[in-house]
């Protein structure tokens, strides 16, 4: 978590750094379809590091996958705090359960 939030602190403040020095600064001038499309690319090595890659491989695209990711939250100007919020509040919530629930509010309404 410390992790992560320091990691946002400090791509807030390379954003507006030198594009040629700075990878972030480098992302942000590309734009955001840019770093949306790193982000799936990062996805697509995590899953393949995942099935066929040794444990330091799936660590390591893990880590590209994260810092992408806080990349593109950033350029939406979505704090962290807020994807941490949202996980506290589904503390607690089986994925089961939750699925069931919603397919039973979509039964609900194609009943009527
Ligand atoms: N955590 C990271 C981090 N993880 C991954 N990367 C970069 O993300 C890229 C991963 O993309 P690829 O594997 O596709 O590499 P690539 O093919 O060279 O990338 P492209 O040319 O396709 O963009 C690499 O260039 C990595 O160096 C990161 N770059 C920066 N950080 C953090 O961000 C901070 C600020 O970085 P700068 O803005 O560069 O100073 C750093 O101090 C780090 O803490």
């Amino acid at each position: 978590m410390e992790t992560l939030a320091r990691l946002e602190q400090v791509i807030q403040q390379r954003r507006k750094c030198d594009p040629e020095t700075s990878y972030v600064a480098h992302l942000r001038r590309q734009g955001r379809q840019c770093m949306a499309q790193k982000l799936g690319e990062e996805a697509v090595e995590a899953v393949v590091a995942s099935l066929a890659g040794s444990d330091e491989e799936l660590v390591g695209e893990s880590a590209d996958l994260l810092f992408h990711l806080m990349v593109l939250l950033a350029d939406r100007e979505i704090a962290l705090a807020d994807v941490f919020a949202e996980l506290d509040r589904r503390e607690g919530i089986s994925g089961i359960e939750e699925k069931a629930s919603r397919s039973q509010v979509g039964e609900t309404s194609n009943a009527d």
